[in-house]
């Protein structure tokens, strides 16, 4: 019995979303290289890109815009929610709970997915950076409908409208995160939506396996490995360390590349600039980043390990003013993006995700009642 641990080389959908080339290090959204996109395009069309399966006309964007900015706003007992929870919870356990709270809400309605997918797209960075300044005894900012999304996703955050680089590093950060292809958190959300769950159920699925270190949590184990570290004359004997006890360095390695990730090779372009730009604490961090990425591609690259989207994007997020604990919520905030998407593509031939396990345990044993025991 050949038992395919990890669901590992196993193909459990054809997609036309996202393709990935794991040996030369290549990703495309609907056959648009990474590159290119993040380049020249922004969030809002990517995202259109992504659900609707072509880059939109003016009209079409124009809609899409709309219909986000009109969605950004929560409503009043998400904002209750928010000021009453305790605010030392993991940001992703706060988008979890309201993405459930807005789930019981929406439970009579009969809109589309895709509908139902931009009221999440939009919301979720209303509720993140609303728990952000809570947290830190500040009060929340409304959304602004006149920038951006990515602009304003920042502006909630800071109160002030973000300077052009910071904007645009957002904006291509966001875009790098937006899909994936099969990942555990993708998959997640379709094993729920494969039983005709609701859209709600699903996404909040997504967020839970997200959250995980081994997969979108891994940006925060990176940003907290680069401060444990403390300068870049200590990397190496920090990492050989790391490595002799069998420990991972975190935002390394990946199930498909075995090679550099392409987002990683932007990211690092923008976590450079900032870093340079901010100085201080977060320059040094980004040179240790800088040495343990060395380091780590010198003992593990002949293994086809390499850093990941999560290593540079630490870096960024920590730039961008997100506390380091906030970054899987942030990178939950563009990947509800292929999320919808990948359900909308799945729901339309579905077939319910029920694998097998190979029973190893005894069968046939004799009921012993309790007090013989
Ligand atoms: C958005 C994302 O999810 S990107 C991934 C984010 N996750 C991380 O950065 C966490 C660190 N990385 C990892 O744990 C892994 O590389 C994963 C989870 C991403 C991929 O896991 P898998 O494809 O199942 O590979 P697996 O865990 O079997 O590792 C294969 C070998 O490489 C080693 N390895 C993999 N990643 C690392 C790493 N980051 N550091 C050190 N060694 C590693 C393993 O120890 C294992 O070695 P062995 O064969 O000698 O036992
Ligand atoms: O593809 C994966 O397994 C993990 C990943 O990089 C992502 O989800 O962005």
């Amino acid at each position: 019995m050949e038992i395919k641990k990890g669901l590992e080389d196993v193909y459990v959908k054809e997609t036309e979303i996202t393709y990935i080339d794991g040996e030369l290090g290549r990703l495309y959204y609907r056959g648009y290289s990474i590159y290119d996109l993040a380049e020249f395009s922004n969030f809002e069309e990517v995202s259109y890109l992504i659900l609707y399966g072509k880059l939109p006309n003016r009209e079409e964007l124009n809609w899409f815009q709309e219909k986000l900015r009109e969605e950004r706003y929560l409503p009043d007992f998400i904002i209750k929610f928010l000021r009453e929870v305790r605010k030392d919870a993991q940001p992703m356990d706060i988008l979890r709970t309201a993405v459930s709270l807005l789930g019981i809400e929406d439970s009579k309605n009969d809109e589309r997915t895709d509908i139902k997918g931009i009221k999440l797209i939009s919301k979720f960075p209303t509720i993140v950076a609303n728990y952000a300044r809570l947290r830190k005894g500040l009060d929340i900012i409304e959304p602004d409908p006149k920038l951006s999304h990515s602009e304003n996703f920042l502006y909630m955050l800071y109160g002030d409208r973000p300077n052009e680089i910071k904007s645009k590093a957002m904006d291509v950060t966001l875009i790098l995160h937006i899909d994936h292809e099969m990942n555990a958190s993708t998959f997640a959300s379709l094993v729920v939506a494969s039983t005709f769950s609701d859209l709600y159920s699903s996404i909040v699925a997504g967020i839970s396996a997200l959250k995980g270190p081994l997969h979108g949590g891994a940006n925060y184990e990176a940003l907290k490995m680069f401060k444990e570290i403390g300068s870049p004359e200590k990397v190496n004997d920090y990492i050989l360390n790391r490595l002799s006890n069998k420990q991972r360095i975190m935002g390394f390695g990946h199930r498909v590349y075995k090679t550099y990730d392409p987002r990683a090779r932007i990211l690092k372009q923008y976590a450079k600039l900032l870093a340079e730009k901010e100085g201080g604490e977060i320059y040094t961090l980004y040179q240790i980043a800088e040495k343990v990425e060395e380091i780590g591609i010198k003992y593990l690259g002949p293994k086809g390990i390499y850093p990941n989207v999560d290593f540079f994007s630490s870096i960024v997020f920590y730039s961008l003013g997100f506390e380091p604990d906030f970054f899987p919520a942030v990178f939950a905030s563009a990947r509800v993006v292929g999320w919808v998407a990948h359900i909308m593509e799945y729901i339309k031939d579905n077939k319910i995700i029920r694998p097998k396990a190979y029973y190893k345990g005894e069968i046939g044993k004799k009921y012993i009642p309790i007090d013989s025991r």
